[in-house]
């Protein structure tokens, strides 16, 4: 097919899958992937994001934990975006993780179409999305898999053997051991938005996530021929609450921020963090979710490890009661986790509108019910 897009016949019919090493050799990208200019204007600025120092916070200072909150709160409700630094997540672990990041986006294409994500599932691996999309689509492979710490079981390590084998044991650990760093992270920085959002109580999150299903992402975009015409990750906002993403020194992760797109320069002790549109429902449209996307380039892939916090999936995401009487009206309708998760996986591709379109497809099936 000229379509970059490789036909895996397997159970008798054909699906369509990405084969970089093919693509890259090609002169021009194929039009499924070329990307509407509107989204392809150049960030020609870096980003000056934030950068919250948790030191102090995590050590229970309370002027440091009050510094924090301010600049959460500043960033939070303009974009939706900050920079963590000295979080506590040891950078051996990160650096650990990345090395089996690329022992299994080097296997052979076959290998990782062994563990391709099905239809309506997030877990497993996934070529630009072509068993999903036919256009736009994503210069990237990902790998997903899920996170969950009320069990005795490794999740994640268990995910790792069960689907890939004993020889990927070693990077099943290190995942896991990276997933609890990352949800342990993620618990502290609710605490920090619940007292950045005036709330009483600063653990009023927690009880969402503490049993959540979060998504552990790797993605992976190879270097493309025609970098301008394509984007690794097109402009969207995260559905989830809160996103904790680490970037690797090649830069690509672009915000759009004071009304234009702007560069995020990577810093290897930094972790990027992002509200979701979850977490701006939880905060009743005080906290925007941020607009970002992710650009390749035509000399080196580019690689991020994106950890995504989200609540038990059945749990009602509501703002806090204090919250809606001193705003004096809910934003959103209430809906569980499991009802945006559907919506993006079975109606809707994430972009900068999912939150709106869901609350009108959630209000149309509520009034089909009656
Ligand atoms: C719940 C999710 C859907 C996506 C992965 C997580 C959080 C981010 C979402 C995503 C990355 C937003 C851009 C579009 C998307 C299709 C992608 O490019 O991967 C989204 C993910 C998905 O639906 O698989
Ligand atoms: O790779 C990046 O820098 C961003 C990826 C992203 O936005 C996502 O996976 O949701
Ligand atoms: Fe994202």
């Amino acid at each position: 097919m000229d379509s970059g897009l490789c036909l895996v016949s397997s159970l008798n019919h054909q699906e369509v899958q990405f084969d970089p090493s093919w693509l890259q050799m090609q002169p021009h990208v194929p039009m499924n992937f070329v990307w509407p200019k509107e989204c392809l204007v150049d960030a020609n600025e870096e980003f000056q994001a934030p950068f919250v120092d948790l030191d102090g916070f995590l050590r229970g200072d309370v002027e440091a934990t009050n510094g924090a909150v301010k600049l959460i709160h500043k960033a939070c409700s303009t974009h939706g975006f900050f920079q963590a630094i000295n979080h506590g997540v040891d950078p051996l672990l990160i650096g650990q993780v990345y090395n089996e990041m690329d022992s299994f986006f080097k296997l052979s294409l076959e290998r990782k179409l062994s563990v391709r994500k099905t239809p309506g599932s997030l877990w497993g691996y996934s070529g630009a999305h072509a068993d999903r999309f036919s256009s736009k689509l994503p210069w990237k492979e990902t790998f997903s898999f899920p996170f969950q710490d009320n069990t005795l079981e490794p999740v994640v390590t268990n995910f790792f053997t069960s689907t890939l084998g004993e020889d990927f044991g070693q990077a099943g650990v290190a995942f896991q051991k990276y997933c609890e760093g990352m949800k342990e992270l993620g618990m502290k920085l609710l605490e920090l938005l619940a007292i950045s959002l005036g709330l009483v109580d600063k653990l009023h999150y927690k009880e969402l996530f503490e049993d959540g299903c979060s998504i552990m992402r790797c993605n992976y975009y190879p270097s493309c021929q025609q970098p301008s015409l394509v984007l690794g990750t097109g402009p969207h906002c995260d559905p989830t609450s809160l996103t904790i993403l680490h970037q690797d020194q090649v830069g690509g992760l672009d915000v759009f921020a004071e009304n234009k797109w702007q560069t995020v320069p990577p810093r290897p002790d930094a972790l990027v963090v992002n509200i979701g549109d979850t977490f701006t429902a939880l905060s009743n449209g005080r906290y925007k979710s941020c607009l970002h996307r992710a650009v390749v380039n035509n000399y080196k892939e580019r690689r991020s490890l994106a950890f995504f916090l989200c609540p038990k999936e059945d749990k009602v995401v509501r703002p806090p009661e204090e919250i809606v009487c001193r705003d004096g009206t809910k934003q959103c309708p209430d809906f569980t986790w499991s009802n945006l998760l559907e919506f993006t996986q079975k109606y809707y591709r994430s972009d900068e509108a999912t939150l709106q379109n869901f609350t009108k497809w959630l209000l149309s099936s509520k009034l089909q019910t009656f």
